[in-house]
């Protein structure tokens, strides 16, 4: 007698989304930097020069603070800038009045460079945000050690043990963390955590779709002693002042910097009255 072959289920995996895809990128990266942890984490534990993030936000309570982001490239837009000079465009941004500044530093999908933080850091007086997918303890050391006074901690790419430990590993350092949300179940997790600044993210970073009314919703949500920044698909003074009314104290802006033609007029004309 003969035997039908066993039927083989076949396997079905989700296509990746951007972000997922980013992640599993990070973890190749973050393989080729584990041995050098041990050598990173002693490094970073001598510096003692942070500028904080969440001191500079707070220091003018009437408009809006500007967390301004050198950014060459994104997934969603492709090349925003063809003659980029992270210096030059860093120094601007302080010169125009930014708070704080926002360097990419993810090269495969940012074209950013580690290099661009260090340059940039002893180059100006506000603080400097490592702009990258932080996973891993290494990369906070890394981060330390290349410059950084803050550091970006995406709750959707992150389990809550990881959040946690990440952001208590920061704040030994005295490294500011901005922990970024897009929804209402992040923001729960975001909240079940020593969270001081909040980022809410108008991009979904899975579909690239930006909405406004992404602050506009979860901003009820965040409670008055933190730190409330919106970022993302901010382009007008129209746009600021609506985040302004949703009740955020600061933006990060990229893109619409990036191709400024008056970057001394457009940067303040965004720090908008806060309400
Ligand atoms: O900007 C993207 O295309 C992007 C894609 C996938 C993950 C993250 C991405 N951006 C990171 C950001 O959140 C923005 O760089 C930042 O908020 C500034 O946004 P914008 O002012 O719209 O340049």
């Amino acid at each position: 007698m003969q035997l039908a072959p066993r039927q083989i289920a076949p396997i079905f995996r989700p296509p990746m989304n951007k972000l997922d895809e980013i992640i599993a990128h990070k973890r190749l990266e973050v393989e080729k930097l584990l041995p050098r942890m041990d050598m990173l984490r002693a490094a970073a534990t001598l510096r003692d020069d942070f500028r904080s993030l969440e001191d500079a936000l707070r220091l003018d309570p009437t408009r809006l603070g500007m967390i301004a982001e050198v950014k060459r490239a994104s997934p969603s837009v492709g090349t925003i800038s063809a003659d980029f000079d992270p210096l030059t465009i860093a120094r601007g941004y302080e010169k125009a009045g930014a708070t704080a500044l926002s360097i990419l530093t993810d090269e495969k999908y940012f074209q950013g460079r580690l290099e661009y933080l260090s340059l940039i850091r002893e180059q100006v007086d506000i603080p400097c945000l490592r702009k990258d997918f932080i996973i891993h303890e290494a990369q906070i050391y890394e981060a330390v050690v290349a410059g950084a006074d803050a550091i970006l901690l995406i709750v959707a790419a992150l389990k809550q043990d990881d959040l946690v430990k990440l952001l208590d590993i920061a704040h030994t350092f005295q490294l500011d963390v901005l922990m970024e949300v897009h929804d209402l179940p992040e923001l729960e997790r975001a909240l079940d955590t020593d969270v001081r600044i909040l980022g809410i993210n108008n991009r979904n970073l899975k579909s690239f779709t930006v909405d406004m009314a992404t602050t506009e919703a979860l901003a009820e949500e965040v409670p008055d002693d933190i730190l409330l920044v919106s970022e993302s698909g901010i382009k007008s003074p129209a746009d600021a002042a609506r985040l302004a009314e949703a009740g955020a104290d600061a933006l990060l802006v990229g893109e619409t910097l990036m191709r400024s033609q008056n970057i001394m007029v457009d940067l303040p004309a965004l720090r908008a009255m806060k309400m």
